[in-house]
C-alpha cells in the first residue's frame, strides 16, 4: 500500500546501516534519563561498570587459587597459601553482589521517572501542534509507533546499561585472559562471535516485521474498537455487521498469522545456525587448550582458569549480544519516538514574526477583518475557502450560510485561529495574529464545533472545561446551562450536575443527542466571549429548545460578535449580515430581506424550506445534482 512504502524502505534498511545508529540513540536515551534522575542515573551507571571492573578481580583471584593449589607440597600448606586469594575471591563476589543490588534498587526508582519524562514530552507535543498535523500524511500512524517508542524507552535505558555491564566484563575477562595467555583470546572470540551474531540478526528481522505492520496493527486496533465498543453496537447489531467485521478480523489476523509464522522460521533459523557454529568453535577452543597443556605451553593452572574464562566470556558475551538485540529492537522504537517528536516540532504554533516584546494590549475585539482568506486541505485540489473578504463589528451577529461543503466550518475555525489560512490574512481589532498573544486572543473566543467532543466528565465539568481561566463557580456554571437549556435536563440527572457523563465507568450516565448538544452550547456561553462562533449547534434539538437557544444567542447581539452557521435558515432572519458561500467562495450577502429580495441562492434555499411547513404549498421537487428546486 501506498502509505506503507516509508515504513517498508526504513524496515528493509540493511542490519549494519541501522545499528551505526545505535550509539546515537543510545546517546539520547541517556539523556533522557539524567534529565529525568541524575543521581539514579549515576549511580546505574557506576555500579554497572563496577561490577564488570569486579568481573576481572574475580576472575585473576580464581586463577591464583588455582596456582596455589596445583602447586607441589602438602595440602595444608597449599590451602594456607591459596587463603589471601580465596579471601579476595569471596570480597570481590560480595562486593559485586552489593552493587548489583544497589544497581536494581536506583533501576527500579529511574524507571517510572523516565517513563513520565517521554511521555509527557509527548503529550506536550501532540496537545500543542496545529491542526493541520492531524490532515498530514501518516501523522496517527506516526503517533501510534511513537506512543510505542515512548513505552521503550526505559527497555532501552536498561538495555544500554546491562550492554554497559556485559561489555565491562568481556572487556574484563578478556584483559584477564590476556594475562593469562594472549592465545586465549583468540580462542574466546572464536567461541562467542557467531552466537552474537545470530542473536543480532534474529532482532533486526523482528524489528523489520514489527515495522512493516504497523498500518496491519492499526486496522486490527480499529476492528477490535468497532467489534467491543458501545458506540458502534447499535449500528453493528441493526445493519448485521457481525460477520462483515468478524470476516475482516479473519482475513487481517490470517495475514499476521501467517506473518509471524514465517519470522518464527527465520529467527529458529538464524538461531540454530549461530548455535550450531558457536557449539563446534567452543569445542575448538577446549580443544585447543587440551594441546596447549599437553604441549606445555601452559601450565595446568592456567588451563583451568581458561575454561573458566571461556565460560564466564561466554555468559558476559550472551548477556552483550543480549542486551544488544534487546538495545536494537528498544531503540528502533524509541527512533519511532524521537522522529516522530521531530516531525510533530514542525508542527508547532510558528514563533510570531509581529512585535513580539509587545503584544496588542488586553482589549476587547471590536472587529474581525477576514482579507481574501483561503485554505486549501492536503491533497485537494481545490480550495475549501477560496478568497473570501468580510468584516464583521463589535455587537454584529452575523451567520455563514450554503449547501453541505461549501466551507462554512473551515472558514470559521480560520476565524477561531484553530486553522492558518493557506492564503489571505484575518485581523482582530485591524492586527494580524502575529501581533498578538496567541492564548490572550483565543481567551476572547468561544467556538462550539460540529464535532463537538463527549468529554467523559462529570456535567459540570463538562460546561466549566469552556472557560478554565476562572475558577468555575457552580451559579456561573447553571447560568451558562440556562442559557443553552440545559439547566433542569441536568437536575434531573441521578446526581444532578456532578452524574459522570460516561457510561463506561461504574454509575457512569450517558445523554441524547440534542442534550450532549444543549451542553456544549452551555460550555460555549461560560466563557462570555467577545466572539462566538456555534456551528450548528441546534441540528439535534427539539423545536422548544431550539427556540429558547436562538433567543439565548440573540440576547449577544448588540454586545459581543456572534458568529452562526446553521441549516436552519428560519433561524438566521434576524442575523445583520448573512454570507452565503458556494464551493468555497462568497457568492452572496446581505440582510434576510436584502438577499430574499435579489432571488439568488440564499432565498432558493430559504423557499425551499420554509416550503416544508407551508402545508397550502405542495412539497417542491428538486433535482438532487443541480440542487435546485422545479415545479
Ligand atoms: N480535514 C479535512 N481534510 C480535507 N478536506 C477537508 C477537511 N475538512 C473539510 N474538508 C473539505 O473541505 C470542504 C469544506 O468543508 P467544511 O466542513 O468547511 O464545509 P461546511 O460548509 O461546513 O459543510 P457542512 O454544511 O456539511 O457542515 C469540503 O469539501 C470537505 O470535504
Amino acid at each position: 500500500m501506498w502509505w506503507e512504502t516509508g515504513v517498508r524502505a526504513r524496515a528493509q534498511a540493511g542490519l549494519f546501516a541501522v545499528f551505526s545508529e545505535l550509539p546515537r540513540l543510545v546517546g539520547a536515551a541517556l539523556a533522557v534519563s539524567w534529565r529525568a534522575d541524575r543521581l539514579r542515573t549515576l549511580v546505574v551507571a557506576a555500579t554497572t561498570v563496577g561490577a564488570g571492573v569486579l568481573a576481572a578481580f574475580g576472575l585473576l583471584a580464581a586463577q591464583r587459587v588455582l596456582v596455589e593449589l596445583f602447586a607441589g607440597g602438602p595440602t595444608a600448606d597449599k590451602v594456607l597459601a591459596a587463603l589471601p586469594a580465596l579471601v579476595t575471591l569471596a570480597a570481590v563476589t560480595a562486593l559485586r553482589a552489593g552493587m548489583a543490588t544497589a544497581m536494581g534498587y536506583a533501576q527500579n526508582g529511574l524507571s517510572p521517572k523516565v517513563d513520565r519524562e517521554v511521555e509527557r514530552g509527548l503529550f506536550e507535543v501532540t496537545t500543542a501542534v496545529r491542526l493541520e498535523a492531524f490532515d498530514a500524511d501518516a501523522f496517527a500512524d506516526d503517533m501510534e509507533r511513537a506512543s510505542r517508542g515512548a513505552d521503550s524507552t526505559t527497555g532501552l535505558v536498561q538495555a544500554s546499561m546491562n550492554l554497559l555491564a556485559g561489555l565491562t566484563g568481556v572487556l574484563a575477562v578478556a584483559v584477564a585472559v590476556v594475562v593469562i595467555h594472549p592465545l586465549l583470546l583468540v580462542a574466546l572470540l572464536v567461541a562467542t562471535v557467531p552466537n552474537g551474531w545470530a542473536s543480532l540478526r534474529a532482532g533486526h528481522l523482528r524489528y523489520q516485521t514489527y515495522a512493516a505492520g504497523s498500518v496491519r496493527r492499526r486496522r486490527l486496533w480499529l476492528l477490535h474498537r468497532l467489534m467491543a465498543e458501545r458506540d458502534s453496537a447499535p449500528e453493528l447489531r441493526s445493519y448485521g455487521l457481525r460477520s462483515f467485521l468478524l470476516d475482516q478480523y479473519d482475513r487481517v489476523m490470517g495475514v499476521e498469522t501467517g506473518i509471524q509464522l514465517a519470522l518464527a522460521r527465520r529467527v529458529t533459523t538464524t538461531t540454530t545456525v549461530g548455535a550450531m557454529i558457536g557449539g563446534f568453535a567452543t569445542a575448538v577452543v577446549y580443544a585447543l587448550l587440551g594441546v596447549l597443556l599437553v604441549e606445555g605451553h601452559i601450565p595446568l593452572a592456567a588451563a583451568a582458569t581458561g575454561v573458566i574464562a571461556v565460560q564466564s566470556a561466554q555468559r558476559s558475551l550472551t548477556v552483550v549480544t543480549f542486551q544488544m538485540d534487546r538495545a536494537y529492537t528498544e531503540g528502533q522504537h524509541f527512533r519511532d519516538y524521537t522522529g516522530f517528536m521531530t516531525r510533530a516540532a514542525e508542527y508547532l504554533p510558528e514563533p510570531r514574526t509581529g512585535d513580539v516584546d509587545r503584544p496588542v494590549p488586553p482589549q476587547p475585539l471590536r472587529t474581525v477583518t477576514v482579507d481574501a482568506v483561503s485554505l486549501r486541505y492536503p491533497d485537494r485540489d481545490t480550495a475549501a475557502v477560496d478568497q473570501v473578504s468580510l468584516t464583521i463589528e463589535a455587537g454584529q451577529t452575523v451567520a455563514l450560510v450554503g449547501e453541505n461543503g461549501s466551507g462554512k466550518s473551515t472558514l470559521a475555525t480560520m476565524i477561531a485561529t484553530l486553522r492558518t489560512p493557506t492564503g489571505g490574512t484575518i485581523r482582530y481589532n485591524g492586527r494580524s495574529t502575529d501581533d498578538w498573544d496567541t492564548d490572550a486572543l483565543r481567551a476572547r473566543i468561544a467556538v462550539v464545533t460540529q464535532e463537538y467532543h463527549k468529554w467523559p466528565f462529570t456535567a459540570a465539568t463538562n460546561i466549566a472545561i469552556g472557560d478554565l481561566t476562572t475558577t468555575p463557580e457552580q451559579d456561573r456554571i447553571e447560568a451558562a446551562a440556562s442559557r443553552a437549556v440545559a439547566h433542569s435536563m441536568i437536575s434531573d440527572l441521578p446526581h444532578g450536575y456532578e452524574t459522570l457523563l460516561d457510561r463506561t465507568f461504574a454509575g457512569g450516565q450517558d445523554l441524547s443527542g440534542g442534550q450532549w448538544q444543549r451542553i456544549t452550547a452551555a460550555r460555549g456561553f461560560l466563557r462570555d466571549a467577545d466572539l462566538l462562533i456555534m456551528d450548528e449547534p441546534s441540528s439535534a434539538l427539539d423545536p422548544r429548545a431550539e427556540d429558547a437557544l436562538f433567543q439565548s444567542i440573540r440576547d449577544r447581539q448588540g454586545h459581543g460578535i456572534t458568529i452562526l452557521i446553521t441549516h436552519r435558515l428560519a433561524n438566521v432572519r434576524h442575523a445583520d449580515r448573512i454570507y452565503v458561500l458556494h464551493h468555497g467562495r462568497l457568492v452572496e450577502a446581505g440582510t434576510h430581506d436584502d438577499l430574499l429580495a435579489t432571488g439568488g441562492r440564499y432565498a432558493e434555499l430559504f423557499t425551499l424550506q420554509a416550503a416544508g411547513y407551508d402545508t397550502r404549498v405542495p412539497l417542491p421537487r428538486q433535482t438532487a445534482a443541480a440542487g435546485t428546486s422545479a415545479p
